[in-house]
């Protein structure tokens, strides 16, 4: 039923939820590793430190019902997570900036597990351009507009320095990406029907060491 439309897309589902729920699927795979068969919200709550309500009210966003006394059955709530949150539909994305992060992520295969395929690296370093990572081919930055018109692309991330972020983004925009997974600290402006998810690792750290001070 390939034209049915995702539950997801019917139910705005609220930012922090949709947080979690990655969590809960990393969990639960967990779980199925060590062999279980059924989960409940109880047992995630243990291994998560969120609390089950929390968790069972998260869950009720997926289209899933849980057993009395058993739970959820570790299986099926898998393959539900990962199809709710779009894990099983590989995303296709560019990357622009091919330097010690976006070289790291390129590299990260983990992505994948998560439905993030960078199929090619932009940059313009002749250093790096016409080379290849892990059989990921990077390109001049020049030829982005050209690739775009024939591919299924239609995300970018964003890892270039932060002066040009700005004028990378709209590049990014007028050759057809329609989402940004921005690393830059810089915070790019957008039309608005593009969306835009800026990740900053340096922000978790700040968190870090305040808690670790105020623990002291
Ligand atoms: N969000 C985070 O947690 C996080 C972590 C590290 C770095 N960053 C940010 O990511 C960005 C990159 O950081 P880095 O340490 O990898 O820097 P880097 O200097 O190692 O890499 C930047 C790369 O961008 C390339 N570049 C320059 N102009 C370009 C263009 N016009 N088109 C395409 N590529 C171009 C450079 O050749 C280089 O390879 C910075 O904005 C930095 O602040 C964010």
């Amino acid at each position: 039923m390939s034209n049915q439309i995702p539950y997801q897309q019917k139910v705005k589902v609220p930012e922090p939820t949709l947080r979690r729920l990655p969590w809960y699927l990393s969990n639960v795979r967990l779980m199925k590793k060590r062999g279980e068969q059924y989960v409940s919200s109880t047992q995630l709550s243990k291994e998560t430190n969120i609390d089950s309500s929390q968790i069972a009210k998260d869950l009720s966003y997926v289209n899933i019902s849980g057993k009395t006394r058993v739970g959820y059955e570790v299986d099926a709530l898998i393959s539900v997570l990962e199809d709710f949150l779009g894990f099983t539909r590989m995303h296709k994305a560019y990357l622009f900036g091919v330097g010690s992060l976006g070289g790291a992520l390129i590299r990260d295969t983990g992505l994948t597990h998560f439905g993030l395929e960078i199929v090619g690296g932009f940059d313009v370093n002749p250093k790096l351009v016409g080379k290849k990572i892990n059989g990921i081919p990077i390109y001049h930055t020049d030829d982005f507009i050209e690739k775009m018109k024939d591919s299924d692309v239609n995300i970018g991330v964003l890892t270039v320095p932060i002066e040009i972020a700005q004028d990378i983004a709209d590049y990014m925009v007028k050759g057809g990406v329609q989402a940004i997974w921005n690393f830059t600290p810089f915070r790019i402006r957008v039309p608005e029907n593009i969306v835009v998810q800026n990740t900053s690792l340096y922000a978790h750290l700040a968190v870090m060491f305040n808690r670790l001070n105020f623990n002291k």
